[in-house]
Parts: C-alpha cells; sequence; structure tokens
C-alpha cells in the first residue's frame, strides 16, 4: 500500500523556504512548523515531534546565548542560528535589537573579524580574487540565490576602526546585511555579503598560517580600478536593478565618484554616516539653542567618514541660509599631520582640499589640544580611530566654552571611541549633547548643582539610515542614489523623534524603533528619488505619504508571519484538495485521489503531497 512519506524524492528547490537565506539556512526544519507544513515541506520525522510557539523557542534561544562565555561565542552561537533557522534568527533579532545588535554589528563584529580565519566554521557570504579577474561573471553564476536585490562590499582595508583586515572583513558585510534585514525588512534571500580579495597590507595575516585569503600584497588602484569596473558589470549583468553599497574601503572615494552615476551604489562610510550625523547635529544644534552661524566644529580625523559627515552639515548650514563659504568656514579638520590647512607644506589628498582652511595666516596648529584651544569649538566630532584621545582635560574645556557641548566620538568598535559616554557627562557636568559610533550603557550621574539623573546615549551610527537608503533604491527601483537620497534619510530621521524620546534627551530614535523609522526614511529616500526623477516605479508616485508607507510596510519581510505565510499557503492549498485524511491514511478512494489530481493540474499547485498523488492516479 503506497503510503506518504517525507523523505520520497526530496525536491531540492520544491518550496518557498527553501530560498530564505543568503547562506544555505534551512528553515525548513524550523521546530514551530506544524505537522502538514513538516508534511508539505518533506521535513516530517526529522525534526523533534512538537511543534513549538516561538516563546518556547525564543527561551530556549536565550538560554543557550546566555550559556555562552565569550562575546565571539555568542557571535558564532548567533551565525549557526542564522545558517540553521534564518527566520527564528531574525524574530529573535528583531525582538531584541538593544541586546543582539552589538553581538551581530559593532563592537563585537570587529573582533570576530580581527579573528576570522580562526573562528571560521561555515561559509558565509562570497569572496571574489584578483586572480579571478576575467572571470567575475561566472564566479558570481555560482551565488545560488535567483533574485538578490543588494550586495554590500568590501576589500577589507580598513574594517571599522582596526586597520586592514584583508578577507577577514567578511564579518562586516554580513553584518550590515542582517541589519537590512533586520531593519528594514529586505529578505534575507535578497542580500549578498562580498568580499575581496584584493591582497592585504597587513603583514602579520600574511604570515599568519590560519588566515583564508591571499598572500599577495594589496593590488594597485589602477588593478584595483580595473577589477572593480569588472565586478560592477558582473554584478549588474546577473541582478540589473541590483543596489551595491560600498563599505570600508581604505580609499573609497575613487570609486564612489567613478560609478555614482552609472550604477545605483553608495558608499555608507561617506554618505550613510554623513546622513546619519546630520540627522543627529540637526536635533543638537537645535537643542543647543545656538544659530547655526555661531557653531564651530572640530573634526579628528579627516578621511572618509570626517570628511562626508562634514559635507552633510555644510549642505544642512547652507539650507538654514548661510552661503557655502560662510557654512564650510564654520569647520576645522584635523588629521595625523594636525589642522588641515591649504598651506602646510604637504600634498593634500583630494578629498581634504575643499575643507583647507586658508586663514591661519601661516600659521599651523599640530595637535588637538593646540587646535581645540585655538578654535574653541561647539561641536567636537570623532573619526580618527583613536581611542580615548577625548581627554578629561578637552572635554572639561568644552564645558567652559559652551553651556551644552555637542561631543560625538564616533569611531568604531567601542575600543576606538575618542571617549566613553560616562567620561562625556562626568567632565561635562552632564551638560553634554552625546553620540558615539558603538553603544554605550546608560549613566547615573550627580552635577554639580547635587541633581542625580540617568543620561541616555545617541548611537551615531549609520545602521539608523543606509536600511532605508537600500530599501527605498531597491522599491523606487531608482537608477541612482542621488545626493538628495541621501540628505532626506538624515533628515527624515531627525524628524522621528517622539515626544518621549524629546524628553529623554535623546538625538537619535530608540533602537527598539529602528524599523518603524526605517519605513519612515524608505519613504522620504523614494520622494527624494521620485523629485531627481530617477525612480523607475513611477507609479509610486501618486501615491500618498500613509499610503506609501502601507505600502512599503506590505513589502518588508516579517520573519513573525513568515511561518503563519506558509501555513496560509499550504492551509489554502488542502482546502482545495479537500479532506486530504483518506490519502495521509494510505486508502484513497479513486474518487478522491482524481479530484485531487484535478486541483493540481487546474492550480498549477506543486507541493510534496503532488508526486505521489499523480503518481497513485
Ligand atoms: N559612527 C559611524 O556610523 C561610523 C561610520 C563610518 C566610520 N566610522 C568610524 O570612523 C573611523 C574613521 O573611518 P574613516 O572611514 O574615515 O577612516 P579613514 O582611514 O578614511 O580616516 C581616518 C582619519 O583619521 C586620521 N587619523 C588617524 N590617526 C590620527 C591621529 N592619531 N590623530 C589625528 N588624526 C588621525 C587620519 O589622518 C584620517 O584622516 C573608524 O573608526 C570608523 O569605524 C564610524
Ligand atoms: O560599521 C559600523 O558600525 C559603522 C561604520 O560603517 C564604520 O565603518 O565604523
Ligand atoms: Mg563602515
Amino acid at each position: 500500500m503506497a503510503r506518504f512519506s517525507p523523505q520520497q524524492s526530496r525536491p531540492v528547490h520544491a518550496t518557498p523556504f527553501m530560498n530564505h537565506s543568503n547562506t544555505s539556512s534551512d528553515a525548513n526544519y524550523d521546530t514551530a512548523n506544524p505537522s502538514y507544513i513538516r508534511k508539505y515541506l518533506r521535513t516530517y520525522g526529522l525534526t523533534p515531534p512538537r511543534a513549538e510557539s516561538y516563546e518556547t523557542q525564543k527561551t530556549r534561544c536565550l538560554a543557550q546565548l546566555g550559556l555562552k562565555n565569550t562575546s565571539i561565542d555568542k557571535f558564532q552561537y548567533l551565525s549557526t542560528l542564522r545558517k540553521n533557522n534564518v527566520h527564528l534568527f531574525y524574530r529573535l533579532v528583531t525582538d531584541h535589537l538593544r541586546e543582539l545588535t552589538p553581538l551581530i554589528y559593532t563592537p563585537v563584529v570587529g573582533e570576530a573579524c580581527q579573528r576570522w580565519s580562526e573562528i571560521y566554521q561555515q561559509p558565509e557570504g562570497m569572496y571574489l580574487s584578483w586572480e579571478d579577474r576575467g572571470n567575475l561573471a561566472a564566479v558570481i553564476a555560482n551565488w545560488p540565490q535567483p533574485n538578490v536585490e543588494i550586495t554590500c562590499i568590501t576589500d577589507g582595508s580598513r574594517i571599522l576602526g582596526l586597520g586592514d583586515l584583508g578577507i577577514n572583513g567578511m564579518g562586516i558585510p554580513i553584518g550590515k546585511l542582517a541589519l537590512y534585514t533586520a531593519c528594514a525588512g529586505i529578505r534575507p534571500e535578497a542580500t549578498l555579503p562580498l568580499t575581496l580579495d584584493l591582497g592585504t597590507g597587513n603583514k602579520t595575516l600574511r604570515e599568519d598560517p590560519l588566515y583564508m585569503g591571499s598572500r599577495r600584497e594589496k593590488i594597485s588602484p589602477e588593478e584595483e580600478r580595473e577589477f572593480m569596473d569588472e565586478l560592477m558589470s558582473a554584478l549588474t549583468e546577473r541582478w540589473p536593478g541590483i543596489v551595491i553599497q560600498f563599505e570600508d574601503f581604505k580609499n573609497p572615494f575613487p570609486a564612489l565618484e567613478r560609478y555614482r552615476d552609472t550604477y545605483t551604489c553608495f558608499n555608507d562610510d561617506i554618505q550613510g554616516t554623513g546622513a546619519v550625523i546630520l540627522g543627529g547635529v540637526i536635533n543638537a544644534v537645535k537643542r543647543s539653542g545656538l544659530p547655526c552661524k555661531d557653531h564651530r566644529a572640530v573634526f579628528l580625523g579627516a578621511g572618509s567618514a570626517g570628511v562626508g559627515v562634514a559635507k552633510q552639515i555644510v549642505e544642512f548650514f547652507i539650507r538654514e541660509g548661510m552661503t557655502e563659504d560662510e557654512a564650510r568656514s564654520c569647520f576645522y579638520l584635523v588629521d595625523t599631520k594636525g589642522l588641515v590647512t591649504a598651506d602646510r607644506g604637504d600634498k593634500l589628498a583630494d578629498h581634504k582640499v575643499y575643507f583647507a582652511r586658508q586663514d591661519n595666516a601661516g600659521q599651523q596648529w599640530k595637535t588637538l589640544e593646540e587646535v581645540v584651544n585655538h578654535v574653541k569649538p561647539t561641536i567636537l566630532m570623532g573619526l580618527s580611530t583613536i581611542g580615548g584621545v577625548f581627554t578629561p582635560e578637552i572635554l572639561r574645556n568644552m564645558a567652559d566654552w559652551n553651556t551644552t557641548p555637542i561631543i560625538f566620538p564616533l569611531s568604531n568598535p567601542s575600543s576606538k571611541s575618542e571617549c566613553d559616554f560616562e567620561s562625556a557627562v562626568k567632565y561635562t557636568d552632564g551638560r553634554c549633547l552625546f553620540a558615539s559610533g558603538s553603544p554605550f550603557p546608560n549613566c547615573t550621574f550627580t552635577n554639580s548643582a547635587g541633581e542625580t539623573k540617568t543620561y541616555y546615549p545617541g548611537q551615531g551610527n549609520n545602521m539608523y539610515v543606509f536600511p532605508g537608503i537600500g530599501l527605498g533604491s531597491i522599491l523606487s527601483k531608482s537608477v541612482r542614489v542621488t545626493d538628495s537620497m541621501i540628505y532626506a534619510s538624515g533628515e527624515s530621521l531627525s524628524a522621528a523623534l517622539t515626544a518621549e524620546e524629546l524628553e529623554r534627551g535623546l538625538l537619535y530614535p530608540d533602537i527598539t524603533r529602528i524599523r518603524e523609522v526605517s519605513i519612515v526614511v524608505t519613504r522620504k529616500v523614494i520622494r527624494a528619488a521620485q523629485n531627481d526623477k530617477v525612480d523607475r516605479e513611477t507609479h509610486l508616485r501618486n501615491m500618498s505619504d500613509a499610503d506609501l508607507e502601507n505600502w512599503i510596510k506590505s513589502r518588508m519581510y516579517d520573519p513573525h508571519t513568515e511561518v503563519r505565510e506558509l501555513e496560509r499557503e499550504v492551509g489554502h492549498l488542502l482546502s482545495s484538495l479537500g479532506n486530504l485524511s483518506p490519502l495521509m491514511n494510505g486508502s484513497p478512494p479513486t474518487r478522491t485521489v482524481l479530484s485531487c489530481k484535478k486541483v493540481i493540474l487546474d492550480h498549477d499547485l506543486s507541493c510534496g503531497l503532488q508526486d505521489w498523488i499523480l503518481s497513485m492516479a
């Protein structure tokens, strides 16, 4: 007698669940699946019998996570969970953003990258090597997911503030794309983490027997350009609408300039960071009570992030009524050689020239202390990769010069932050307006007037905007990512604070609201794309803001409803098939089998039962 067999001719790509991860994650084995779903998926009998609630799964996962002793153990546990049950991973992350984001993103991802080749356990993402040039399209064809919508690419040459980590930088594209999914609902299987193996200037890595990248020195900028040209065209050839995000390149300016008008691409360190800090600065400037023209900003760090942030704030000052020259003159950028001036005597990198001071009358200031004492800034930004460099003395001075000093130590991970939150609060007597790149805990402090209160740090991290920039570009099918789309993401973030968040003195929305904030950011990015006429999904232009937000929401992956979606689909199938119990009992009357066959053929239904039913008819 024929019986339903879950193992029978198990299809490789037959179910909606099989393709739902950027890894080969198999959510088919989700212990929440009820038995009829397991039969449909042909996983019946392959997991413990009881169909569990998410609450039970969550309890077990959090207990297991709690048993892990080190951050790296927790990072690995979560990576394995993502691989084994992608929907459960995202259910947990979206429900526990505050606790889990630091484990899958900054700061722990920094340590994971430093030790990537040592802790490597399973394939995730894609690696492309200099040796693959000429064949990139063929290698990219190996990526198993057919519908990639976004990729995050690094060459590992400047991972957070940790320097050149070569292919060990893979943790960054994986972590960023996990946030695209968790924060903006881009489907996991539509994301491609990509790491370029173009050699590394890190000699220790090249000599490390466990290092999993090539041992060559970093290729030349000309060779890199040749490689990137081929890569950009290969990616868009396979996935024509793909959004390409560049991340953590040591010198990302040439690629952005070269591709920004031809591909749907952006650089997160220059543009995403610029936008997110713009959002926080708009709020901080408002809170300071000073008009833009009275602000003076010292930036420690004049690299991709420093210049990207300064340029966005210049744009804000211009929109507030200043001329470009007036706006630019509010900025003092400092690098390893001191204040960036036009007559410093060294050849300035192109991206620094715009901010080079001309009003120094031949004088040079070599250290941060000297510059700060000279400028007496209202705003102090850290994008230097140098931990602890905002000393107690500098912080005290900031408090002496300002009622509400704006202090943003933005370097990542936490060890590279220019100061921690507690010091900033303590040495400014609780008056600073603060945001850091990596998260810090709240702190309780008694100020000089004897008032004790809890202070809440802001997290000025591009994670608040890149998910919405990506989703907005995907949904509007933008041909480019324009400056206005980037600006709109930061500006909309500044307006997203609730009354309660304002009351708590926050500069950024509470992290637990990041998904709803991403919807607003996405809407504004889409509107900016429409204004610039770079959108190809033109029917969105006629939607009201409320309709557009609902539409965005309906397009977002929600790990909580994913299982229910499948249950609905299978439920519909089963009711179409009529009462299946005789089939399952192994003695179906011929009439039932024939009517099932008819339903299957009529509806072109594809399921695990199909072959079996058809074979009986
Ligand atoms: N918060 C965020 O969202 C965010 C976003 C992007 C980058 N970052 C962080 O910002 C930092 C810088 O990133 P980047 O892309 O601009 O790197 P980068 O290498 O392009 O720039 C670093 C800059 O710091 C300067 N610098 C280095 N050491 C210095 C020293 N001792 N004194 C003075 N200046 C010094 C360099 O001259 C350079 O101008 C990194 O730690 C990165 O993690 C944070
Ligand atoms: O990765 C982050 O946390 C932010 C940023 O892109 C960085 O390079 O530090
Ligand atoms: Mg980065």
